[in-house]
C-alpha cells in the first residue's frame, strides 16, 4: 500500500474583475476514496482544479497537495496527473506521438505509452491524428496523458463529457480501482447522476462557495419523505393541517386557498387517518422522497428547495421564494 497523499484546500479564494468566482473555499480530498466536485456550470469548479495545480494564483487561501504547493512538488508529474481541457491537444500528431512528447517529463518508456493506450481503449486509434479525433476519445487520450508519470493523485475536470455510456463505465471502474490502490482521486462533474456510482464523497460547489461536503450516503440524509395531499375541499385541507401542526413545504402555503399541500414528518398513514377522521376527502395520498439528483439541484439552488434536517438554509438557497 502506497502512503497516502490528501489534497487540502484552505481559504481558496479567487475573484475576476466583479465576479467572485471562488469564494473562502475550504475542503479535504482524502487518499483511497473518489470524491466528486459538484456544482453546475460557472460554480467556480475549473478555477479552484486549476489554483490546486498552480495554474491560477488564489488572491487568498491555500491549496496543497501531500503538505506541498504543487509548485513546490519536485516532480509533480509523477505525482500528480491532472486532465482539464480534452482540447489542448496538437490536431496534427497521433495519439503515440503525443504520449512520447509527454513521456521524458514522466519518466514513462515507449512500452508504458502502448500500455496507456491500451488502457484506455485507444490502441487502434494510436497512429491516428488527434484534430480527428472525438471529445470522448480526448478525454481518454487526455487520461493515458495523466497517468503516464504513475501519478498517486488524479485530478480530472468533467471527464465523463464526451463519454458514451461504455466509456462511463470504464472510467468509473478504473477510477474505483485507482482509489482502492491507496490513491487520490478528485473528479469534478455538473451532474451528480455521471459520477454516482464513481465517488465515495462529495463536495457541493454553487457561486464559488461550498455549500456541501460529506460522503456520497450522506446526501440522501438531506431530504425528508413528503407527503403530497390533494382535496377538493382546500378549507378543510388547511383546518386539517393547522390542527395537526404538520409542517408544510414551501410552495405550498396552508392559507386555505390550496387544494393541494406537501406535508412534511408526517406519514401517508397518519395523514390518511386524520382526514378520515375528519371526513376529508381527498384526491390524492402520497409520499415521496426526494433522489439524490433532487438534493443535489436543491443545494446548488437549481430546483425547489428540499426541507432538509439542517435549519440553516445555505447559500444557494437563500435568494429563492
Ligand atoms: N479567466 C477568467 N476571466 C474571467 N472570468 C472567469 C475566468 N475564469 C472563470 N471565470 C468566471 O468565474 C466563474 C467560475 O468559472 P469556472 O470555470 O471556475 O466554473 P465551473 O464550475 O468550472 O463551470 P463549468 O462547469 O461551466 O466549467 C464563472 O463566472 C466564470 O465566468
Amino acid at each position: 500500500m502506497t502512503p497516502g497523499t490528501p489534497i487540502t484546500v484552505r481559504g481558496l479564494t479567487r475573484r475576476f474583475g466583479q465576479v467572485l468566482a471562488v469564494d473562502d473555499l475550504s475542503f479535504d480530498v482524502a487518499p483511497g476514496r473518489v470524491t466528486g466536485f459538484l456544482g453546475p456550470n460557472g460554480a467556480g469548479k475549473t478555477t479552484t482544479l486549476r489554483m490546486i495545480l498552480g495554474l491560477a494564483r488564489p488572491d487568498a487561501g491555500t491549496a496543497t497537495i501531500g503538505g506541498r504547493a504543487y509548485v513546490d512538488i519536485p516532480q509533480p508529474t509523477r505525482e500528480v496527473g491532472a486532465v482539464l481541457e480534452a482540447s489542448s491537444f496538437h490536431p496534427g500528431r497521433t495519439a503515440i506521438q503525443h504520449l512520447l512528447l509527454f513521456a521524458p517529463a514522466a519518466g514513462a518508456t515507449r512500452a508504458r505509452c502502448d500500455e496507456l493506450l491500451a488502457l484506455v481503449g485507444l490502441t487502434d486509434a494510436a497512429e491516428r491524428r488527434v484534430g480527428g479525433f472525438s471529445l470522448g476519445m480526448r478525454q481518454r487520450l487526455g487520461l493515458a496523458t495523466a497517468l503516464l508519470g504513475d501519478p498517486q493523485v488524479l485530478i480530472l475536470d468533467e471527464p465523463t463529457n464526451g463519454l458514451d455510456p461504455g466509456g462511463i463505465a470504464w472510467l468509473r471502474s478504473f477510477l474505483r480501482g485507482f482509489a482502492a490502490d491507496g490513491r487520490t482521486v478528485l473528479v469534478s462533474s455538473h451532474v451528480l447522476s455521471e459520477v454516482q456510482q464513481s465517488v465515495d464523497d462529495v463536495v457541493v460547489l454553487a457561486h464559488g462557495r461550498m455549500v456541501h461536503a460529506s460522503p456520497l450516503s450522506e446526501l440522501a440524509a438531506l431530504a425528508t419523505p413528503a407527503v403530497h395531499v390533494t382535496s377538493p375541499d382546500a378549507s378543510g385541507l388547511a383546518r386539517l393541517v393547522a390542527t395537526h401542526g404538520w409542517a408544510v413545504a414551501p410552495g405550498a402555503p396552508a392559507d386555505g386557498s390550496r387544494t393541494s399541500v406537501a406535508l412534511l414528518g408526517t406519514t401517508t398513514g397518519v395523514v390518511g387517518a386524520a382526514a378520515h377522521a375528519a371526513n376529508l376527502e381527498l384526491h390524492e395520498l402520497r409520499g415521496e422522497t426526494p433522489g439524490l439528483e433532487d438534493v443535489f439541484l436543491s443545494l446548488v439552488g437549481e430546483a425547489p428547495p428540499l426541507q432538509r434536517h439542517a435549519a440553516e438554509p445555505t447559500t444557494a438557497q437563500e435568494g429563492r421564494a
